[in-house]
């Protein structure tokens, strides 16, 4: 590879324990690519290096780095791009504040967060800082579909060693609440934009007295792009959520809300911010004021709150004596009382959801103690998948993972698909009014009258996105000849209009026998009837069922989504194999600190790798990638049939010695190999010295842990110390270099 050019593959750095895994992983892997001539760079997408990329005037000249987000963003937009993207922190308003932080405490004189901007310079901070907030990589990155799966050999695991699942009564009182009106899903108008129609359109907020003010100018719709407005009324939400509480108080169980924060970064800490105060109602009705006057932001969670108001007795008093009333809290950590309502990304609702129904519809308390719960989803677009599978559990028992088939997913993702490219096009109405899409022709597209503070959005899918991700349908159904399902609901607008492309496209391809259309509720009890029998199921769907979906199935099929190979064709010819279909686990960074133990299981990350060596190999036509691609597919399915994944215990074998089996399985599969001499040759004495040095190599992980450990850092940990903790053993070490 010459100098300056892009490196084979890119590898992400990003945070928390997948970026803690990389330490020691990314050593093997490049050392093996560099026996093949491969090079594998990596770019920075963590929330510190994001950070510190966005603000280089704040910075000393040897303290800025470069913006590889930005890089990155442009480099999927080519057919060169071949990129392994680990998970990365969303960041909810408190993890950004932290991450500051923590930043400044390490000398870096980065700007504070401004809570309430008003001047020029704090407002300009603040819509920088937003734009690092939630989920901003992913939709960058993301310029294709997705096709998440289990592999074959991840699939066979898991059905011979199936993992613990909760029992499910059948009188159990878990279950889902939305509001029954009112809602995105009540709300939702949706039109596709004609060639008369394209152009720049503008969002616009029509007050009482008629005075139009432009909330977004600039809005570039294309012909063909489906384009959707809603709201939720937030009288109604209120309503609804002190409803729920204390419905859940008479139904004796206890109440959570499931939110996606991160990825709708503008319209869902909104709606947790609500249920803050729902909550607390009789606080804020005394207090209101003094709250405001101590910068109680409610949407930053119950734990921003305290910390605020922590000085005020009475307020103090307050609070706790409506808890003394309240029904029994869904807790996140009820050992340090961190409550669902504490911080609007600790309960993501792609992950929690499929937790509580994997436990047989269990979540903890205060007390510690496991209960029935009143699982609150206010808005009804997808909450009834979540609903269903509930009553199905109910009514048939848990899912058993030593029989059950797979639902694999194809995910309408790119260019920012439907809601999670919304945010850009969310408002909270500034009065009572209308809001109004109007074309670029002058023709109003939608309209909505809407009250003070309603929650309005926008959002689209275009044309070319939704032509591949049929066409991925039909690549992946044709592939495996399983039961494929668009779960689309022709009453709801927005889905009625994708279905005016997919029945076409079906019949021009003569396929139309092989696909059902499905909305939400029946697709998930048809899949959850296909799998129980042991068949499988392709779910076909949109952006956020795509998320959802894929903790849901994995998690219930293999006990986790960390395992899920995901796929991302990127709509010009490249390729983004993302790790696993979960998150950058928290609790795992928690445990490593306390105890030196890493239970993440980087299987997601050996999935991704064979893909991208072998992508590497068809495109570029490089034989020797195709090698080591084989290798490590053969060493991932030893990881399998040998039981190398990690162990969620102290003292047991962790993340680190999974992955010196992983060099070892794979060194062993390059030297056993026939189509490269040289590469055998090569890996032959590896192999060997990694087989020699089992016991020593084994011994020496084993000694550091149970042990507190120290990174430098959480956001931005010391390289040095991190490395010295995630590769502990010299014998390793010496072989790897
Ligand atoms: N693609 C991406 O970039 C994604 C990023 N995120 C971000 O990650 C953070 C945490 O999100 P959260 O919703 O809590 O989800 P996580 O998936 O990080 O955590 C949920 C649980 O899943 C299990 N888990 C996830 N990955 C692994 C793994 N590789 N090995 C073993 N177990 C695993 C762990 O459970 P156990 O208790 O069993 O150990 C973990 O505590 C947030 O900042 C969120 O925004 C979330 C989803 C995707
Ligand atoms: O981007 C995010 O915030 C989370 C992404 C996610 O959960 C997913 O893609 O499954
Ligand atoms: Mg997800």
């Amino acid at each position: 590879m010459a100098e300056n050019q892009t490196p084979d593959i890119l590898y992400t750095k990003v945070d928390e324990a997948p970026e803690l895994a990389s330490a020691s992983l990314l050593p093997i892997i490049r050392k093996f690519a560099a026996a093949a001539g491969i090079e594998v760079g990596t770019k920075d997408i963590s929330v510190a290096g994001r950070i510190l990329s966005t603000f280089p005037e704040y910075l000393k000249e040897e303290q800025r780095i470069s913006d590889d987000l930005a890089e990155l963003g442009e480099l999927v937009k080519t057919p060169d791009a071949n990129v392994i993207k680990l998970p990365n922190i969303s960041a909810s308003v408190p993890q950004l504040t932290a991450a500051i932080a923590e930043l400044q405490a390490q000398g870096f004189a980065v700007p504070n967060y401004p809570e309430e901007p008003s001047t020029d310079e704090e407002k300009a901070v603040r819509a920088k800082y937003d734009a690092i907030k939630g989920s901003a990589v992913n939709p960058v990155l993301r310029e294709g579909n997705s096709d998440r799966r289990a592999a074959k050999a991840v699939k066979n695991y898991a059905q011979k060693n199936p993992h613990s699942m909760g029992k499910w009564a059948s009188d159990s009182k878990t279950k889902v609440s939305s509001m029954s009106d009112s809602d995105f899903f009540a709300n939702e108008k949706s039109a596709t934009i004609t060639a008369a129609q394209a152009g720049d359109a503008k969002i616009e907020f029509v007050a009482k007295d008629g005075a139009v003010s432009v909330l977004k100018a600039g809005w570039p719709l294309e012909e063909g792009t489906v384009a959707d407005a809603t709201f939720m009324s937030v009288r109604a939400l209120s309503a609804f959520l002190a409803e729920a509480i204390e419905d859940t108080k008479s139904d004796g169980t206890m109440f959570s809300l499931h939110m996606k924060a991160t990825m709708m970064k503008v319209s869902d800490p909104i709606i947790f911010g609500y249920a803050v105060k729902a909550w607390l109602a009789p606080v804020f009705e005394k207090f209101g004021d003094e709250m405001a006057a101590l910068g109680v932001n409610v949407n930053s969670g119950m734990g921003d709150l305290l910390e605020r108001v922590k000085g005020n007795a009475e307020i103090m008093a307050a609070i706790e004596a409506v808890a003394a009333e309240r029904p029994a809290m869904y807790m996140v950590d009820s050992d340090k009382g961190i409550t669902n309502l504490h911080v609007p990304s600790d309960v993501i609702i792609d992950a929690s959801m499929p937790a509580v129904i994997r436990a047989g519809g269990k979540g903890w308390d205060e007390k510690g103690q496991k209960g029935d719960t009143n699982c609150v989803i206010p808005d009804r677009c997808y909450a009834t998948v979540y609903d269903e599978a509930i009553n199905f559990f109910k009514a048939n028992g848990a899912l058993d993972p030593s029989t059950a088939g797979a639902v694999a997913n194809v995910g309408l993702m790119a260019q920012k698909a439907e809601e999670y490219g919304s945010h850009p096009t969310t408002f909270e109405a500034p009065a009572d009014g209308e809001i109004r899409v109007v074309l670029a022709n002058g023709e109003t597209l939608h309209s909505h009258a809407v009250e003070a503070g309603d929650i309005w959005r926008a959002c689209t899918v275009k044309k070319a996105p939704i032509e591949n991700w049929i066409q991925l349908a039909l690549d992946r159904q044709r592939l495996t000849g399983s039961e494929a399902i668009f779960w689309l609901d022709s009453a709801r607008a927005h889905d009625a209009q994708l279905i005016e492309y997919v029945k076409p496209a079906l019949e021009t391809a003569g396929v139309a026998d092989k696909f059902q259309i499905m909305a939400p509720r029946e697709a998930t009890a048809q899949s959850l009837k296909t799998i129980t029998a042991g068949a499988d199921s392709i779910a076909i769907t949109g952006n956020v069922l795509r998320d959802y979906l894929t903790d849901l199935f994995p998690i219930l099929e293999l006990g986790t989504s960390a395992k899920m190979l995901s796929i991302v064709k990127l709509m010009n010819g490249g390729g983004l194999f993302e790790t696993g279909a979960g998150g950058s686990a928290p609790k795992h960074v928690q445990q490593l600190v306390a105890e030196n133990h890493l239970r993440w299981d980087s299987m997601g990350e050996f999935c991704a790798l064979g893909e991208s060596f072998n992508f590497l190999a068809d495109t570029k036509g490089n034989a020797k990638a195709g090698v080591l691609g084989a290798a490590a597919e053969a060493a991932t399915q030893g990881i399998l049939d040998f039981n190398r994944s990690p162990s969620r215990k102290v003292g047991e074998p962790d993340n680190r010695d999974s992955h010196y089996w992983f060099a070892r399985y794979w060194a062993e599969a390059l030297a056993a190999q026939s189509d490269y001499a040289a590469l055998a040759a090569e890996f032959a004495p590896i192999a060997k010295a990694l087989a020699d040095g089992e016991e020593a190599i084994l011994g020496e992980l084993a000694a550091v842990q149970g042990v507190k450990v120290d990174l430098g850092g959480y956001f931005n940990t010391d390289p040095t110390k991190t490395a010295a903790v995630m590769r502990p053993s010299a014998t390793l070490n010496a072989i790897i270099g």
